[in-house]
């Protein structure tokens, strides 16, 4: 039980001084915080005891929620909280003496010996990984209703992003037990990040899935929660609009997956289990796989213990910008400048022109996609230091200049690249350069915004994002020998695009150049308007000429050659318009959708040895 001493500070707010009856000791402990860091406006709108009082408890229980799920407390968060709005106000820039450059990291180069090399190296390390997908934000330039891992990747198989991760873990994982010396099997760990918005969402859609192959147990959800809403310059939180008992929230960014790694007690387990890596990506990137091998393969060879995926960037593209930031007493940092941040650095230290491309036509700086491996025991032992707490920032939009009040509430906020910012000087921080067309092509931006992208830049959108999916595979096949036909130009949803042949495979039949190459010989061809949709393991494709729509499922226990020449009506791409409704949203997102007139479909649940020809 609380003092009377300790009492004395509630006597100067009546309205919950009266209300202190209906409150536990661990409440009035949350109380007492609350008025110690300048949070007693609060309560002045509390009715007396015995009016309301089920929202006063909610109201407490929603406050110790807020104080256990931050690193420090509330304490801690409204602290924070004023120094950053005092810089904020000041206009104090973050980067304030350091100058920027271009730092210099790996460049790999799709299909050559060096990519092999680290593609090899990636496989044989992967089941030494745990993988860790962010997926609690809302999306809200998409605008999408549903969870964004519940989109499809593309619509030929209408396979959806979480289904595609999964197989992808799955498929590393059986080539990476292969070759495993000891001959031991594991399963690799993934972590799913949610938040209230996404959580119940992708609960359901894995079980309604049966966790798309994957072991229920070796998946688990993490759920972040939102952090407190601020009303001014003295961090005073903000009441909901709607309930004078209930705190104002907001999502407080990706950031948060560390300090909900660290206090999972899953980085402890996952070090007595021997594992080395985590890699944390991102919700929509579809193209993200083809880039994981070979940069696990870089990590593991360079012993980095921070190595962040990274493709060429176009100035002013919503992809932050991977920068060396040098300080004037010495120190130095390879971070991440997010991409609202990087224009104002230049022009601050030295660039006039800002965020430009150089003479490559690309910005100098290597565009961040968010794609991280640490090293575990570096990480587990940084954790240790600072709980998962990353560094923080704020963005309020003022009222007026005088910086005094804000239009609507602000809040924290923090990003899971800044991660590296606490580091020792000794730590080993390196970065991954590799082809936008292999590596990155997220869903970000709804069809009217992505229309109005500068000529140039990627349009990031649903269209894009499964465009960049049947081009990559294309391409892939192309460096393997098979004469795919050139795309074609096409405009949908207003954002002009290249059609290629609708490729598709899954991860099992090929997650590396290497094992692709095995699964093609002979004088393949395909052309553009056709459609390829390779399901089962064991199908080679060999002496083929495709000009139509093929699928092939088979078990893998069959092995099949997909060869000779296929020829029929295929699949036709329809335009459809963003603001069709009677479209279903995931589909007119896109700006497109196939009619299947015709295709060769085989499918093969026996053992035994078969070929498709026509
Ligand atoms: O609170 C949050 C916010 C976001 N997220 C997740 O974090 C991921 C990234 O979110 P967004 O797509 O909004 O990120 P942004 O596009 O703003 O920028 C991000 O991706 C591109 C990179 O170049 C940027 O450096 C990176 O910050 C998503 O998977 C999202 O679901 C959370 O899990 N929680
Ligand atoms: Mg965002």
């Amino acid at each position: 039980m609380a003092s009377t001493v300790d009492l004395n500070v509630f006597s100067s707010v009546p309205a919950l001084q009266s209300n202190l009856g209906v409150l536990s000791p661990d409440q009035i402990e949350l109380a007492k915080i609350l008025l110690e860091n300048g949070q007693s406006h609060l309560f002045q709108q509390w009715l007396g005891l015995g009016v309301d009082d089920k929202e006063k408890l909610a109201f407490f229980e929603q406050i110790a929620l807020l104080n256990s799920s931050y690193p420090g407390g509330l304490a801690s968060y409204i602290k924070t909280a004023k120094e950053l709005l005092a810089d904020s106000k000041v206009g104090k820039n973050p980067y304030d003496g350091f100058s920027p450059s271009v730092p210099s990291g790996e460049n790999l180069s799709f299909g050559d010996e060096n990519f092999i090399k680290m593609e090899k190296r990636g496989v044989v390390e992967a089941r030494n990984a745990a993988f860790v997908l962010v997926a609690g934000g809302l999306g809200e330039r998409l605008g999408y209703n549903g969870i964004k891992v519940a989109l499809p990747r593309e619509t030929t198989t209408g396979t959806c992003f979480l289904q595609h991760y999964i197989e992808s873990i799955l498929a590393l994982q059986e080539a990476s037990n292969k070759l495993a010396s000891d001959e031991s099997q594991r399963d690799i760990p993934f972590i799913i990040m949610t938040s209230d918005d996404t959580h119940s969402r992708t609960l359901e859609l894995l079980e309604l899935n049966s966790y798309f192959g994957m072991k229920s147990t070796q998946v688990h959800l993490l759920k972040q929660e939102k952090v407190a809403c601020l009303d001014d310059n003295d961090a005073r939180l903000a009441l909901d609009p709607k309930n004078k008992y209930r705190i104002q929230t907001k999502p407080h960014g990706h950031g948060d997956v560390h300090s909900l790694l660290y206090s999972s007690g899953l980085l402890h387990k996952w070090l007595d289990a021997g594992l080395k890596w985590v890699l944390f990506f991102q919700d929509t990137n579809g193209l993200l796989f083809n880039a994981i091998p070979a940069s696990l393969g870089v990590s593991a060879t360079k012993q980095y213990h921070v190595n962040s995926l990274a493709v060429p960037r176009k100035a002013k593209e919503a992809i932050g910008g991977i920068t060396k930031l040098t300080h004037a007493d010495g120190r130095s940092m390879v971070i991440n400048v997010e991409y609202n941040q990087l224009d104002p650095l230049l022009r601050a230290t030295g660039f006039p022109d800002g965020d430009v491309n150089c003479e490559t036509g690309f910005s100098p700086f290597p565009g961040n996609i968010n794609q991280l491996i640490l090293e575990l025991g570096s990480y587990k032992e940084e954790l240790q230091k600072t709980e998962g707490a990353i560094k923080e920032f704020v963005n309020p939009k003022y009222k007026d200049s005088t910086k005094t009040a804000f239009k609507s509430s602000t809040r924290l906020e923090c990003m899971m690249q800044d991660y590296p910012k606490t580091l020792p000087p000794t730590a080993r921080v390196g970065f991954t350069v590799m082809d936008i067309w292999l590596a990155y092509a997220p869903v970000k931006n709804n069809p009217e915004d992505a229309a109005k992208v500068p000529k140039g830049n990627p349009y990031h959108s649903a269209t894009s994002g499964e465009m960049a999916i049947y081009r990559a595979n294309s391409l892939i096949l192309q460096k393997a020998g098979v004469k795919v036909e050139e795309p074609v130009k096409q405009v949908l949803n207003g954002q002009e695009v290249e059609v290629w042949s609708r490729i598709t495979w899954k991860p099992k039949w090929g997650m590396i150049f290497s094992d692709i190459k095995k699964k093609v010989s002979g004088n393949c061809e395909v052309s553009q308007r056709s459609t390829m949709a390779i399901k089962g393991r064991n199908v080679f494709i060999e002496d083929l000429s495709l000009d139509g729509a093929v699928i092939v499922d088979s078990i893998d226990d069959a092995e099949v050659k997909l060869g000779g020449s296929i020829k029929n009506n295929g699949w036709t791409m329809e335009t459809v318009d963003y603001k069709d409704t009677s479209v279903p949203e995931e589909i007119r997102i896109r700006g497109f959708r196939f009619n299947k007139v015709e295709q060769l479909e085989k499918k093969f649940t026996q053992p035994g040895k078969f070929s498709v020809e026509d």
